[in-house]
């Protein structure tokens, strides 16, 4: 059949019973399409503004804008009570009769995005009114959308079950190109953080594992096309430990937890070195963690040999 004929997104949200849900992924799906547009249309998308984030870092114009364009799209639904991004670190009230809370990275891979490497937007769907003392496993929803040489979006939602929905933007529509439900045993590696080798001999000689037993390094330093290769594939390990000279970069909420929830949804595993990632819970909007995920034997390995955990 086709992949223009496959089902469409919408199809596929159809056969959830949670009509406030589709809403929120529905405004999730939309706004991302405009993203994957900007990028291709706006010559000035990678320049530097004049102001940096809460986290202190340098925003570019797609920054702003990718967080502008979420956020009026999920205001719009009237089904969001709070949303919270990486641009925008506060509980941000967008409906007061509003079911859910969204948290986001509008635009993840600023650093690299200059090299005109695949970069990506993460979104995790909590029910309620708050992000501050909400866990990975309140989670009802996660989505990962990847900017590369096609946009694609991988969903799970606690209506598809134990799985992961994969889907291709093909002449502006999302259609369903993949069921994921499997991540299997293999040699796919990606180190992020890496300079934590330097005062965190576990990672080092978990480098070194990987590198003695022909492990294939497959590493981009943007979070989403690094760990969902590893739903594509089927298998390997994404870590990103931390160090006293290297501390933890990831942020809990805007990055790590919906894409544990992705790979956990998927049949993978996750962790932040010593317990699983979904059991942690959100105390400030900033909080940043380690973070491994992929199949279980290689996040036992990491927890093994790597353990140092948020904090050491
Ligand atoms: O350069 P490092 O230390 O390997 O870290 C790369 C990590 O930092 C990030 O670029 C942080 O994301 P932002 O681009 O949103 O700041 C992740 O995408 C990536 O996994």
């Amino acid at each position: 059949m086709a992949a223009q004929l496959a089902p469409s997104l919408s199809d596929k949200l159809a056969t959830l019973s949670d009509q406030p849900l589709v809403a929120v992924l529905t405004a999730i799906a939309d706004a991302s399409a405009s993203i994957a547009h900007l990028l291709r249309e706006n010559s000035q998308a990678t320049e530097k503004t004049a102001s940096t984030n809460a986290f202190g870092d340098q925003q570019l114009q797609i920054d702003v804008q990718a967080d502008n364009i979420i956020m009026s799209a999920l205001e719009n639904t009237k089904q969001v009570a709070v949303a919270s991004s990486e641009e925008t670190p506060i509980e941000k009230t967008l409906s007061e009769n509003g079911l859910y809370t969204v948290a986001f990275d509008p635009l993840d891979g600023s650093s690299i995005i200059g090299s005109n490497f695949a970069v990506g937007s993460i979104f995790g769907v909590w029910p309620g009114k708050h992000l501050i003392g909400v866990s990975g496993r309140d989670l009802s929803s996660s989505v990962a959308v990847v900017y590369g040489p096609q946009a694609t979006m991988f969903v799970a939602a606690s209506g598809f079950g134990n799985c992961v929905q994969h889907f291709t933007l093909l002449d502006n529509v999302w259609r369903h190109t993949k069921h994921i439900e499997h991540i299997h045993e293999g040699k796919l590696f990606a180190p992020a953080n890496l300079r934590c080798a330097q005062d965190n001999l576990g990672y080092k000689q978990l480098i070194e594992y990987y590198m003695s037993n022909r492990y294939t390094l497959r590493y981009t330093g943007g979070m989403v096309p690094d760990v969902t290769q590893i739903l594509v594939k089927g298998n390997g390990i994404f870590v990103s430990p931390v160090s006293v000279l290297a501390p933890a970069k990831l942020r809990l909420a805007y990055e790590a937890l919906p894409m544990a929830h992705l790979i956990k949804s998927a049949g993978g595993r996750c962790s932040d070195g010593s317990s699983d990632l979904l059991d942690l819970s959100v105390q400030e909007c900033e909080q940043r963690t380690a973070v491994c995920l992929g199949s279980t034997e290689e996040v036992l390995r990491f927890e093994k040999m790597c353990s140092t955990t948020n904090g050491q």
